[in-house]
């Protein structure tokens, strides 16, 4: 069975309980406990393929001195980074994340540059107070080569389940691509045993 760890990054009341809730149990509850860090875990049947989902939902820690997240960002196959769209400050704490995601010279991340993360601007629904534009959210994406999303918690329950379903399917093909990266050392050694067994067999003969 394939495992995989999300971790569920972003500044305080963002909605990363009520995002990862959502996903979990369909439900918007409103109110998350904010003083614990929980890890959830689902089975889950994508494209035919059974798999064990871990997800990871911090306490929310200031961005101050050392930047904290080394061990989620370890820890993770892949990061959801979310801001909350009517709050600015919330925004630049998922910059500061993502170029501490994407420092290939802090050597946090669990893979390399090329770790699955999605920025999601949450709180869709709350566009008329909106601090953030959309293009301003798409163009950090692109700058720190991520997936992007706008959506609601709160509203769009299908638009959660499609974000998360995609960054799962991203990193079900990085990890594909990363044991076909891997594979050329083992295949060449299968490659030799396989050549000195024939060999030895032509020999006998
Ligand atoms: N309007 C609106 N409110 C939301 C949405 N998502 C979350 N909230 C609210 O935002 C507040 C914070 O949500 P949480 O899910 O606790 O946020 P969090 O990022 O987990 O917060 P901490 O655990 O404190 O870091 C709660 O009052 C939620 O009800 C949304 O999509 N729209």
């Amino acid at each position: 069975m394939n495992e995989l760890k999300l971790a569920v990054l972003g500044s305080k009341g963002t909605g990363k309980s009520a995002l990862t809730v959502r996903y979990l149990t369909q439900r918007f509850i409103g109110e998350y406990a904010s003083d614990a860090e929980s890890i959830y875990s689902k089975r889950l049947c994508l494209d035919g393929r059974q798999m064990h989902l871990e997800m990871y939902d911090p306490c929310s820690q200031p961005l101050k001195g050392k930047p904290p997240f080394g061990d989620e960002l370890q820890w993770a196959d892949g990061l959801v980074v979310v801001y909350d769209i009517s709050d600015r400050s919330s925004f630049t704490y998922a910059k500061a994340l993502m170029y501490r995601i994407r420092d290939p010279h802090l050597g946090t991340c669990k893979r390399d540059t090329e770790s699955v993360v999605a920025l999601v601007g949450n709180k869709q629904d709350l566009c008329h107070m909106r601090e953030v534009g959309r293009e301003e959210g798409q163009q950090m994406a692109s700058d720190h080569n991520c997936q992007f999303y706008e959506l609601s918690a709160a509203e769009h329950y299908q638009e959660v389940v499609a974000m998360f379903t995609a960054v799962i399917r991203s990193i079900i093909t990085a990890n594909a691509k990363l044991k076909e990266k891997r594979r050329p050392s083992g295949s060449k050694s299968m490659a030799k045993l396989i050549n000195n067994m024939f060999g030895k067999r032509r020999k006998s003969v």
